[in-house]
């Protein structure tokens, strides 16, 4: 019997976060191995027109959750959506809720968060500290509080190379921050940004930062860990491998490539690629839950979930395994046949950018005038050149992250609970884990039927005939211009016209 599934029976368990990449597994994961647990109370917030009650429909009634519905098939009884927006004074929530969340938690997950890179610092601090001060805050009026989980990245302190499991103070208090907030307007809050934010690349990493600070300080008598997951990828093994939902990450950057839209990319082939499947970081999240709130560690605990310095792979690797599966299992109607060309200089970059990326696009708008249709190819070319800029700074360094806590818990665990709360990476076969996480974002992102395959690989012929086209149409045109201009390009042709005679005559 796994004495975490246990631990669980029984609890009421608040999910923030939950209906998003993370929330969604972890919520799963705790039907399926703790059918029995009382209630997971979620606070979510109205999205695109739907409802709280929508929402979780949608999400009861996605794949994802298929086999919850066989080990429990009440699992909507046991779901209670609670309308809440953590952008507001004590999150909305209505007072009867409120009352009710305070007096029933046992555990509370927090995994809410803003993850873009570009927001602006005042939302960024008001989800990743204001909403975790907030939370902190609830949490020391609960008495059957046993533990609060929150999770943080790995990137927080991404500014240094060696990161322990510690707090690294910044410069700036938290609180004078969020007060800051209150009172100094957009313009201002923007011009000082840079300078905040320091050496690290974006508003994101500093509001996580300061997210951990806050927990620090406003503690108390908590039973508190915080989790700092890396790069958060597709499912490894549970429920089913490949399960992915959004593009942040490299998922976006793996359609962009599949499709042919991103040929290359300024990356380190051999930087570290810390990726870390999502059922990984939620069986490790729920073996925290279990550990601090029964085992009450004397200070708040750290655990780096990390794959690094367990089993290392690099980017150039990946890229590799990437096309590989492209070739068995391409895309439908891709733009360009996928490529992957590294390069670690910038001016080698801005040149592939030119002729990889733009030229591409701005022909094929020129195309798309030409036979009366609106263009569209050279804005999405620079959407997606952003986005990669912005995910540079991450796939040209290496880090070593630090996994003392991790390594305890692992070897705390009994043999059941290492099984069924599996977070040992050094399992992981990166080629089969790549190659289904390609294979989930074909099914679960795109959603494409494999039965489509003949017929994206006949395209892919088609590009490389057209490719081969074009290439030989601009030798023949710049051959041409040659020839025109110059007595030595005459020569030279007329001597290999004579040559290729010469021997088709013996
Ligand atoms: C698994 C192996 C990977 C290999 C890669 C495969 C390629 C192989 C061959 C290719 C050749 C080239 C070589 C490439 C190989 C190099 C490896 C690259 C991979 C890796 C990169 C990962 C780095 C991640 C680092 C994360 C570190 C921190 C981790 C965390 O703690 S938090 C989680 C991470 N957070 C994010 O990822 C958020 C990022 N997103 C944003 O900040 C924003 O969305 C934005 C990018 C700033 C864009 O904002 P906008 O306002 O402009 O737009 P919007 O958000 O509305 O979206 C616009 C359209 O763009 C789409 N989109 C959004 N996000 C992404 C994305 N990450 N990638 C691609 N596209 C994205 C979005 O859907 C919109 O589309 P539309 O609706 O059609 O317009
Ligand atoms: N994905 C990754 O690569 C990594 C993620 N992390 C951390 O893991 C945690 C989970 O990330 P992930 O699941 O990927 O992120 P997602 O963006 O998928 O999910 C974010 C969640 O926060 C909720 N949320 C955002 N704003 C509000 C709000 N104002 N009120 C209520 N809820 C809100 C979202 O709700 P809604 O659906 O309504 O938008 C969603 O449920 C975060 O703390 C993140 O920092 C750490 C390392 C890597």
């Amino acid at each position: 019997m796994s004495m975490i599934a246990a631990f669980y029976g029984g609890k009421s368990i608040l999910i923030t976060g939950a209906t998003g990449f993370m929330g969604k597994v972890l919520m799963e994961k705790l039907f399926r191995t703790s059918p029995d647990l009382k209630v997971i109370y979620i606070l979510v917030r109205t999205k695109a027109g739907q409802t709280t009650q929508q929402r979780v429909f949608q999400i009861l009634n996605s794949k994802l959750f298929e086999k919850v519905k066989e080990v429990c098939p009440n699992v909507h009884e046991k779901i209670r959506a609670i309308y809440a927006d953590l952008n507001q004074n004590d999150f909305a929530i209505s007072k009867e809720d409120m009352q009710e969340l305070l007096s029933c938690t046992n555990i509370i997950f927090h995994c809410a968060a803003t993850v873009r890179f570009d927001d602006p610092l005042r939302h960024a601090v008001q989800l990743n500290v204001t909403a975790t001060q907030q939370l902190l805050l609830m949490a020391s009026q609960m008495p059957k509080l046993e533990a609060f989980i929150h999770i943080s990245t790995a990137f927080s302190n991404c500014n240094l190379k060696h990161i322990d499991e510690v707090i690294y103070p910044c410069p700036v208090e938290p609180k004078k921050i969020i007060d800051s907030m209150e009172w100094l307007d957009d313009a201002i809050i923007d011009e000082i940004t840079p300078k905040l934010i320091g050496d690290r690349p974006n508003t994101y990493t500093y509001t996580k930062a300061l997210g951990e600070m806050v927990v620090q300080q406003e503690s108390g008598n908590l039973n508190i860990a915080i989790i700092r997951p890396s790069i958060v990828g597709a499912t490894w093994q549970e429920p089913f491998p490949g399960w992915v939902d959004n593009l942040n990450g490299p998922s976006g950057l793996i359609i962009a490539a599949g499709k042919g839209f991103l040929r290359s990319i300024r990356a380190t082939p051999m930087a570290v690629a810390d990726l870390i499947p999502v059922d990984t970081v939620v069986n490790l999240t729920l073996a925290v839950g279990w550990y601090t709130a029964v085992h009450r560690p004397k200070s708040t605990l750290i655990y780096h979930c990390t794959s690094g310095n367990f089993n290392p792979c690099n980017w150039g690797k990946m890229g590799f395994q990437v096309l590989a599966t492209f070739e068995k299992v391409p895309f439908e109607r891709a733009f360009r046949r996928p490529n992957a060309d590294f390069t670690t200089n910038t001016i080698t970059s801005q040149y592939w950018n030119a002729v990889s990326h733009r030229a591409p696009a701005i022909i094929y708008d020129f195309y798309l005038r030409l036979t009366g249709r609106k263009p569209r190819m050279t804005k999405l070319m620079n959407r997606l050149l952003r986005t990669v800029s912005m995910l540079e700074y991450f796939v040209n360094r290496s880090w070593e992250w630090s996994t003392y806590n991790t390594e305890m818990l692992m070897s705390e665990l009994s043999p059941e609970d290492q099984r069924v709360f599996n977070f040992d990476v050094r399992q992981l076969n990166w080629l089969e884990y790549i190659e289904n996480y390609v294979l989930g974002v074909k099914k679960y992102l795109l959603k494409e039927d494999m039965a489509g395959i003949p017929e994206a690989k006949q395209h892919l012929r088609r590009l490389r005939n057209i490719h081969y086209l074009f290439n030989t149409a601009l030798f023949l045109i710049a051959w041409r211009l040659l020839i025109a201009r110059s007595q030595m390009a005459r020569n030279v042709w007329f001597f290999i016209l004579r040559m290729m005679i010469f021997y088709l005559r013996r």
